[in-house]
C-alpha cells in the first residue's frame, strides 16, 4: 500500500496538514464530471492587478457558493454563482471525506500543460481561518508543490484524475503553494477549491 496515499498522512513536515486522499471517485464517474463541468461552468479569464498593472490570466475560472456571496478583488466585485447539480454532489462527496463543510468553491480550468498557477497562499481575509481547504482534481495529471515561507523546504505530489487533497490547520500561515506549468502536457485540467468563507 502506498502510504502517501493514506489520508492519515500529512504530508507537510511542519506548521500545518495537508492530506492527500487519493483517487475518491472512478475513473468513469470522474471523466463525466469533468465533461459536465467543462460544458456547464460559465468559464472566463481571471482578471488581477499585478505590480500595479491589470492582468488576464491564461486559466479560466468560476466562482460558486450558497447564497449570492460577492467579493471585491482588484477592484472588481463578483458573484458567486449558485452550486449546479454535479458540484452539490460533489460538495457532498467532498464533505463527506474530510469531515468539514464548505459554503463556496473556485474552480480552476487549465486548458494544458502551459497554463498553472504561481506561488500563493490560500489566506483572504474573507476566508475562516485555518478552516479546511479541499481541492479536487479531474483531467490531466499535475504536480503540485508547497514551500514553507521561511525554512523554504519543498514537499510536491502528483494530482490524479478524480483524487482529493486537503489542506488544513496552519499550512496558509506557513506555506505556499503552486501549479507549476508542464509544457509537455496537452489536456486541460480542472480544479475545485472547496472553501469556507466567513459569512
Ligand atoms: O489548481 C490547483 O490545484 C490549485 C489551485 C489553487 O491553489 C487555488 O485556487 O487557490
Ligand atoms: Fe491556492
Amino acid at each position: 500500500m502506498d502510504l502517501f496515499h493514506q489520508p492519515g498522512i500529512n504530508l507537510l513536515p511542519r506548521d500545518g496538514i495537508v492530506n492527500y486522499y487519493g483517487c475518491v471517485l472512478d475513473r468513469c464517474d470522474a471523466w463525466d464530471y469533468f465533461e459536465a463541468l467543462m460544458v456547464t461552468v460559465p468559464w472566463r479569464h481571471d482578471e488581477l492587478v499585478m505590480f500595479g498593472k491589470p492582468v488576464v490570466t491564461s486559466r479560466k475560472v468560476a466562482w460558486f457558493g450558497d447564497s449570492d456571496f460577492s467579493y471585491t478583488y482588484s477592484g472588481r466585485t463578483k458573484k458567486a454563482l449558485p452550486w449546479t447539480r454535479e458540484l452539490s454532489a460533489l460538495k457532498r462527496l467532498v464533505e463527506e471525506r474530510t469531515g468539514a463543510t464548505f459554503n463556496s468553491c473556485l474552480l480552476n480550468l487549465y486548458q494544458n500543460g502551459g497554463e498553472g498557477m504561481g506561488w500563493h497562499s490560500d489566506d483572504e481575509k474573507d476566508l475562516v481561518l485555518d478552516a479546511c481547504i479541499a481541492s479536487m482534481s479531474l483531467g490531466a495529471e499535475r504536480r503540485f508543490d508547497f514551500r514553507h515561507k521561511e525554512t523554504k523546504e519543498t514537499v510536491s505530489i502528483l494530482l490524479e484524475h478524480g483524487s482529493l487533497l486537503a489542506m488544513k490547520g496552519e499550512t496558509q500561515r506557513y506555506w505556499q503553494h503552486r501549479l507549476p506549468p508542464a509544457k509537455k502536457i496537452a489536456e486541460a485540467r480542472i480544479n475545485l477549491t472547496f472553501r469556507a468563507r466567513v459569512i
